[in-house]
């Protein structure tokens, strides 16, 4: 679904060049869930803007359902760190803006994508709350908002940068839990950027860990921990812990980092 091969970028500053990626080379499967974890500054964002076609790489290619991305595309949606949502809109019309500005072009009549928004809205446990404003809703209940939102379109690949980073840890448990539920009922792929790496190994497919200056793929790790996943559960907890040790290793670059399949559980 998502091929980058050779993926490198180059920021031009006034300060000089910065190498933000190289040498990327990534294939996330169609129904696939990828989650991006490195430290600050290593090209996780400049990743995703890459796949989300509103950046052009310095070098190598970019390919999404099999065709080069030269722009955004209609099937790739993008959520970020907090909801911006249009406050004076009600929570019904905040999920049915995307269908607005592409003025009916996704095949559906207005009365079906309203139901298609009502759908959305019971599948994250927000029905009821249809005619409110956002300054109403509590920041996870926003977030769920800009969820539906980003999934109006019925996108092939989401494309999440730490969405659930601004909430509080319990509201961040359960918004993880809906939607590795989402991602089992919709199959959408989803690349989801987060600095939790216990959020990480919960959601994740596989994992892949970038390390900066300049951003390269360090390892890619499979999470083969059956579905749902919770923190809440002691079983995933001990499975997540061991996991994420090891990642915790990688990232801070220690020299004996045993491979997962060695990690007693
Ligand atoms: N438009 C830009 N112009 C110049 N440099 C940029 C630009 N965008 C990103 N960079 C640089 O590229 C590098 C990677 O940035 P990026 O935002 O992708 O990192 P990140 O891993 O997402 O960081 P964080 O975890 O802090 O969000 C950084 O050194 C950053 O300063």
């Amino acid at each position: 679904m998502i091929r980058l091969n050779g993926v490198g970028q180059v920021f031009d500053g006034r300060e000089g060049s910065v190498t933000a990626l190289e040498e990327i080379d990534l294939h996330v499967r169609g129904g696939e869930f990828v989650t991006l974890i490195g430290r600050s500054g290593c090209g996780k964002s400049t990743l995703l803007r890459l796949i989300a076609g509103l950046l052009v790489p310095t070098s190598g290619s970019v390919q999404v359902a099999g065709e080069p991305v030269t722009g955004p595309r209609r099937d790739v949606s993008f959520m970020f760190q907090r909801p911006a949502l249009l406050p004076w809109r009600s929570v019904l019309s905040n999920v049915m803006l995307p269908v607005e500005i592409d003025k009916g072009r996704g095949g559906r009549g207005k009365a079906e994508y309203r139901d298609r928004a009502h759908q959305l809205l019971e599948l994250v446990g927000l029905q009821g709350f249809e005619r409110r404003l956002p300054h109403e809703l509590s920041g996870g209940m926003q977030q769920r908002v800009s969820l539906c939102r980003s999934l109006m379109r019925d996108p092939q690949v989401m494309l999440m940068d730490e969405p659930f980073s601004a909430l509080d840890a319990l509201t961040r448990t359960e918004l993880s839990e809906e939607l590795q539920r989402i991602k089992m009922e919709l199959s959408t792929t989803i690349v989801f950027v987060t600095h939790s790496i216990e959020e990480a190994v919960v959601l994740a497919d596989r994992v892949v860990v970038l390390t900066p200056r300049p951003g390269r793929m360090r390892e890619v790790v499979d999470i083969d921990i059956p579905r749902p996943r919770s923190l809440g559960q002691d079983a995933h907890l001990t499975e997540v812990a061991a996991i994420s040790g090891r990642l915790h290793a990688l990232l801070s670059e220690k020299a004996d980092v045993r491979p997962v399949d060695e990690v007693p559980r």
